[in-house]
């Protein structure tokens, strides 16, 4: 057999050292793969991503076929190449070939290189039992610093079955212009007016794409522009508007949107959506809080935890703790009111978060209904299309979770809230 390295190979390696990053470095997979993944084919970078992913999410059962035939876990590097192997080889993969290619991978690396004869009879055991184990082995669990505050906030069995909504991932979904003609993409309708594709490939080679008929936004995503349901002609703030999904939603609607970020990086993607859909909003780089002025309507995506996302973002759980959030909470309630300041008597606010925390969400709503008392929550949200009347939590908002929508594919955790204010 030759060991020259194959583009699969190229594919391994690098799906290894993302997960390096991941798990030994605390980097979220945003941070690290386009300089990791630069230098390969397109294809290739697909198939790192693709492997990554897998093994984020598979994670817990790998580690538990390995523990059987290891004494004790191997270097973070060794292991990560163990791990990758595992779970290729347990969901199908061909033995000859991944074993072969995690044992040259190993080979290669000069500080490990003497442990390839371990990784070769480690894999080749892991080939003979592990895909029959693998089936029996039960859903990951998230790790315990997010498991628990998301057990306590909704229970044992919801905990379950999110987790069983995060190792199936995500389905695409899309929000398109009014009247755009889908139909070459196939895909079927959300309940809430989105369209859905299960097998979507590479996006940008989609039909339509290029003409800017559509964007990729989570079925849950495009709920908080629904919920705001801004009208042609008025004055709308999207603030924490990159990469823009809700602003383009807005301008599709005919508002005049003002959209805010204090990522320049980001707001270049807001500005190439707006360009390839051919929609127009005014773009600021800067910070929520030094926003002046007054609008008809304000929407506050708030930078939060992401723990909604973790079906598409498996790397999450792996490479944060939950330090940083309680600065997150803070700054989510000094936006809040600072965006009430911008809401015209009579006009409207909707706040989100791509959380599953209630501290993120529900809790920054009953404060703030204390604390501005000119407010008041709205009620659009009872007749929005495809909700679920249980979905609408006590103080009036509405809570998505992944493990919603079992039976199409789930969506991402959301919360939304509507804040009317009085006429005077
Ligand atoms: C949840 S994302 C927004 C997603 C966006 N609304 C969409 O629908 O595509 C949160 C955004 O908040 C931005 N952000 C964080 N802190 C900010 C601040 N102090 N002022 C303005 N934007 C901020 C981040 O750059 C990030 O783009």
């Amino acid at each position: 057999m030759s060991d020259r390295p194959t583009s699969a190979s190229d594919a391994r390696r690098a799906a290894v050292t993302l997960l390096d990053k991941v798990l030994g470095e605390g980097l979220l997979l945003a941070e690290c793969q386009t300089q990791v993944l630069e230098r390969l084919e397109p294809a290739d970078r697909a198939r790192a991503q693709r492997l990554a992913l897998e093994v984020l999410r598979s994670l817990e059962r790998a580690d538990r076929v390995l523990a059987k035939h290891l004494r004790k876990p191997p270097a973070l590097h060794v292991r990560n190449a163990l791990r990758l192997g595992t779970v290729e080889l347990c969901s199908g993969g061909a033995a000859h070939g991944v074993v072969n290619d995690i044992v040259n991978l190993v080979a290669r690396h000069r500080r490990h290189a003497q442990l390839k004869g371990l990784v070769n009879a480690v894999l080749r055991k892991v080939a003979t039992d592990g895909p029959t184990e693998w089936a029996k082995l039960r859903v990951p669990r998230l790790p315990k610093w997010l498991r628990s505050p998301l057990a306590q906030a909704w229970g044992s069995d919801a905990m379950l079955a999110i987790e069983a909504a995060h190792l199936k991932g995500a389905p695409l979904d899309l929000s398109f212009k009014p009247g755009a003609d889908l139909s070459a993409l196939g895909g079927k309708p959300t309940p809430t007016g989105s369209l859905r594709l299960d097998d979507a490939g590479q996006v940008s080679a989609l039909p339509g794409y290029e003409q800017g008929d559509w964007w990729v936004q989570d079925a849950a995503a495009a709920l908080p522009a629904r919920l705001i349901h801004a009208q042609a002609g008025e004055r709308v703030l999207d603030l924490c508007a990159a990469p823009g999904g809700k602003t383009l939603q807005m301008a599709a609607a005919g508002a005049d949107v003002t959209a805010v970020d204090i990522s320049e990086g980001r707001l270049a993607r807001l500005q190439e959506n707006l360009t390839r859909t051919g929609f127009s909003a005014h773009v600021i780089a800067g910070d929520v809080l030094a926003q002046k002025g007054q609008y008809d309507a304000v929407l506050l995506d708030a930078p939060c935890s992401a723990t909604g996302t973790i079906r598409r973002h498996p790397d999450l759980p792996h490479a944060k703790d939950g330090a940083g959030f309680g600065a997150l909470i803070e700054l989510q309630a000094q936006m809040l009111a600072h965006a009430w300041t911008l809401v015209r008597p009579g006009g409207r606010l909707v706040y989100c978060t791509c959380s599953l925390l209630p501290d993120e969400g529900e809790c920054q709503i009953e404060d703030a209904l204390e604390m501005f008392p000119e407010a008041r929550i709205g009620d659009r949200v009872q007749i929005l299309e495809g909700i679920d009347p249980a979905w609408i939590t006590e103080e009036g908002g509405l809570r998505l979770r992944p493990d919603y929508w079992p039976e199409i594919g789930g969506m991402d955790g959301f919360y939304m809230a509507e804040l009317i204010k009085a006429e005077h």
